[in-house]
């Protein structure tokens, strides 16, 4: 602290967050905070690009380690990103030298948490990440510290503001994928990497978060399932639209008697359902466990206001008092095991979608190949607007296990008639 008494932060990483934040610390005194901050210096990889802020003043340092250390900070802020490089190396420094660290990378917390979290116990100080997890929504610090008394047995929601804004632009505007992916890079709220939005890396980073949170488990990120939305084009937003559902990618963690699931994944929803009706980059989280019932919160998931704003009350919450342990339980305690999501599950609806060549007899050799694996069709539709690639096919099945949906998928794919390797998508019911 200053002899003003005013808790000095130093900055790393002035993009999209960075710039959100230096904004809020300039604009304090419209906030209600339980004590004075002051930005000591701040780090990014251009010291000349305009960034429209004023950093005069605040001294500026290349290495973002060597800030961490610096004499002059009390908390160091991380926003570089990425779950090794600079943003590891500077964190565990700055734990090290005693340094409060808050930041908003869920890679890093995902990939190293454990360490990093054992770090900040040994050396008595906080390590703080409202922001990684659904942005301006703070989930982290309800699941931590509210619902600590919670016996939680699932988590589950949107994690990732990119995907949700890809696929509901996709559903109201008609366009394809890579122009309304690059609005939301626009926008900043895809990664520096959007790779690791639309693949689900992202999302799945969350979710392996809230399961050390919620469950005390033992991080272990290879444990964790995951597909993207990377694959969905428009004509399965389209199709899936005409027959009442809409597309949402999924993140979900549940605690059943073998250990914590955690996956990523695609999902159709009916429209009426209310993960359906979350749209653009808002996130949203369900939280279910006794003797609570259920929780859901729902707001901006990412964007430079919002995660800004949960930055900044991580920093207050310094201000607040004592470091308490990162994940809740401390790292000693992460007891509960992680494994990988395999097998069938339970029978379910799924909706398989392909193109078909137009010829006589296609339709009934699809359903042929459907009747040998045992699938059964409970709705169908065919878009006629062909074009040269064949006419789009979409299927609701009767509930069926994952595997015979898969191999149903794996017969359609060797028809003569089909032109584009079909995809299983499940249904919720
Ligand atoms: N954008 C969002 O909506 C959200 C982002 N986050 C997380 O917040 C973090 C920051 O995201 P965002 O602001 O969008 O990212 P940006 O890509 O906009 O900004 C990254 C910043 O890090 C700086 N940087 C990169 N490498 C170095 C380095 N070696 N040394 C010093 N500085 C470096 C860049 O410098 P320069 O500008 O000079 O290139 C840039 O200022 C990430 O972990 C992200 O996952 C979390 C929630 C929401
Ligand atoms: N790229 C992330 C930022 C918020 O974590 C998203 O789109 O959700």
């Amino acid at each position: 602290m200053t002899e003003q008494n005013k808790l000095r932060i130093g900055i790393a990483g002035l993009g999209n967050v960075g710039v959100g934040l230096v904004k809020l610390v300039n604009d304090q005194e419209s906030l209600r905070l339980p004590g004075e901050m002051v930005i000591s210096a701040v780090s990014a990889r251009s010291k000349t690009r305009d960034r429209g802020i004023d950093l005069s003043g605040i001294r500026w340092e290349d290495d973002p380690v060597k800030l961490a250390i610096s004499d002059d900070i009390d908390v160091y802020v991380e926003l570089i990103g990425g779950s090794d490089g600079p943003a590891r190396l500077s964190i565990e420094a700055a734990l090290k030298a005693g340094k409060h660290v808050v930041t908003a990378n869920k890679a890093v917390v995902a990939e190293h948490g454990e360490e990093l979290a054992r770090l900040a116990e040994e050396n008595n100080v906080h390590l703080l990440f409202d922001a990684a997890v659904a942005g301006g929504v703070p989930i982290v610090r309800v699941i931590r510290d509210s619902l600590s008394s919670v016996n939680i047995s699932r988590v589950s929601g949107i994690l990732n503001g990119t995907c949700n804004y890809i696929l509901s632009e996709m559903l109201t505007t008609g366009q394809e994928y890579s122009p309304v992916l690059a609005e939301a890079q626009k926008l900043g709220y895809a990664e520096s990497d959007p790779y690791l939005d639309v693949s689900g890396m992202d999302a799945a980073h969350k979710a392996l978060i809230l399961s050390v949170l919620a469950f005390g488990a033992k991080p272990d990120f290879s444990k964790v399932l995951v597909s993207g939305v990377d694959q969905i084009d428009g004509v399965d937003i389209l199709l899936s639209q005409k027959m009442g559902y809409r597309i949402r990618l999924v993140a979900e963690a549940v605690k059943n008697d073998s250990g914590v699931r955690c996956n990523v994944a695609p999902v159709l929803y009916k429209a009426e359902h209310p993960l359906a009706q979350i749209t653009g980059p808002t996130n949203a989280v369900m939280v279910e466990g006794e003797p609570l019932g259920s929780v859901t919160m729902a707001g901006p998931g990412a964007g430079e206001g919002p995660t800004a704003s949960a930055v900044m009350g991580d920093i207050a919450r310094v201000l607040q008092g004592p470091a308490t342990p990162p994940f809740g339980t401390p790292v000693a305690k992460l007891n509960e095991r992680m494994v990988r999501a395999v097998g069938d599950g339970p029978e379910t609806t799924w909706f398989i979608r392909t193109r078909l060549s137009d010829k006589s007899g296609a339709l009934a050799s699809l359903s042929k190949a459907l009747a040998v694996c045992d699938v059964s069709i409970d709705q169908m539709h065919q878009d006629s607007s062909a074009g040269q690639l064949g006419a789009p096919i979409a299927i609701m099945t009767h509930p069926c296990t994952r595997k015979a949906a898969e191999s149903a998928a794996a017969m359609v794919e060797e028809l003569d008639t089909c032109v584009d390797k079909p995809r299983v998508l499940r249904v919720e019911a």
